[in-house]
């Protein structure tokens, strides 16, 4: 028996949480106790073959601040996703709804930067590419504890749209040049996204490079060199950081060890007091 099976009958479904560009989501009860998100991945969507042969290592991948996956349903269609419930939802709605009070906050802000930050640098370490980190997929959970979700996925998406990266769904404003140009991933493109993913925690959820065009905006962050500008409530030392995710050679992009680093010195500090 497959440790990573998990059986039906043990899962209670209550309300949808969302629904995501590969199913619903329904918050659920796994034996009784444990609180449970179940995603039900509409068929043809995934390469689902592909992704419960990699659920077994994603069920390995455990951290504080990375969503837990507990297992799978893949003896039914549509297969079940079974992971941690984070019962204040996506962080990009979080921003939103609370933007009036955070964007006071600036240690709460660079604290929730961390904490991203801290799951990357395990990803990182087990040489694991998350290739769609952006505030949406990331989520808020009990004591506004923030978690990375959807980590690795990406791979098992079988829309073109998605994948591709001139698609019409790729994620081009959290993607950099290496990726837009040759869809060349590597942790250091997962830095560059986490600097956008920075912005859009600064400026209480804006959608970056506002109403321009996606194409539009690989002509100018590309070719042009242009980068998002330093958001209203955040402090130029914490810009600085953002602006060395964006360094157009991945090879001049810090890590996500000197990252934490970095951030973990100006939250001790007052510049966000
Ligand atoms: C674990 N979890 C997941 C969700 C939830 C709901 C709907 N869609 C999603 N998403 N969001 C994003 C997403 C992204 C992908 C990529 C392949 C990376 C593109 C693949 C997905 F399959 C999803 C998905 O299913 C989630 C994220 O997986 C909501 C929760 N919680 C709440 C609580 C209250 N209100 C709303 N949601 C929760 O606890």
């Amino acid at each position: 028996h497959d440790i990573w099976e998990i059986d039906p009958t043990e899962l209670e479904l209550f309300e949808e949480l969302g629904r995501g560009q590969f199913g619903s989501v329904k918050r659920g009860k796994w034996r009784k106790n444990k609180s449970v998100a179940v995603k039900m991945m509409q068929q043809g969507m995934m390469n689902e073959d592909d992704f419960i042969d990699e659920a077994k290592t994603m069920k390995m991948l455990q951290h504080e601040n990375l969503v837990q996956l507990y297992g799978v349903c893949s003896k039914q269609r549509p297969i079940y996703i079974v992971i941690e419930y984070m019962k204040h939802g996506s962080l990009l709605n979080y921003l939103k709804r609370q933007r009036g009070v955070i964007l006071k906050k600036p240690n709460k802000l660079l604290d929730m930067c961390l904490q991203v930050c801290r799951a990357m640098k395990y990803l990182e370490s087990q040489s694991f590419i998350h290739r769609d980190l952006a505030a949406r997929n990331c989520l808020v959970g009990d004591n506004l504890v923030v978690k990375v979700g959807d980590f690795g996925l990406a791979r098992y998406v079988l829309d073109d749209e998605y994948t591709s990266s001139s698609g019409t769904k790729f994620p081009i404003k959290w993607a950099p040049p290496e990726v837009l140009g040759y869809t060349r991933f590597s942790s250091k493109s997962d830095v560059w996204a986490f600097g956008v993913l920075m912005w859009e925690i600064f400026t209480g959820g804006d959608m970056p490079y506002g109403k321009i065009k996606n194409q539009e905006v690989v002509e100018q962050v590309v070719h042009h060199g242009k980068r998002l500008e330093k958001p209203q409530a955040c402090p130029g030392e914490v810009y600085d950081i953002m602006m060395v995710c964006w360094e157009k050679d991945e090879r001049n992009r810090p890590g996500f060890a000197v990252l934490e680093n970095k951030l973990a010195n100006l939250s001790d500090d007052d510049y966000c007091s």
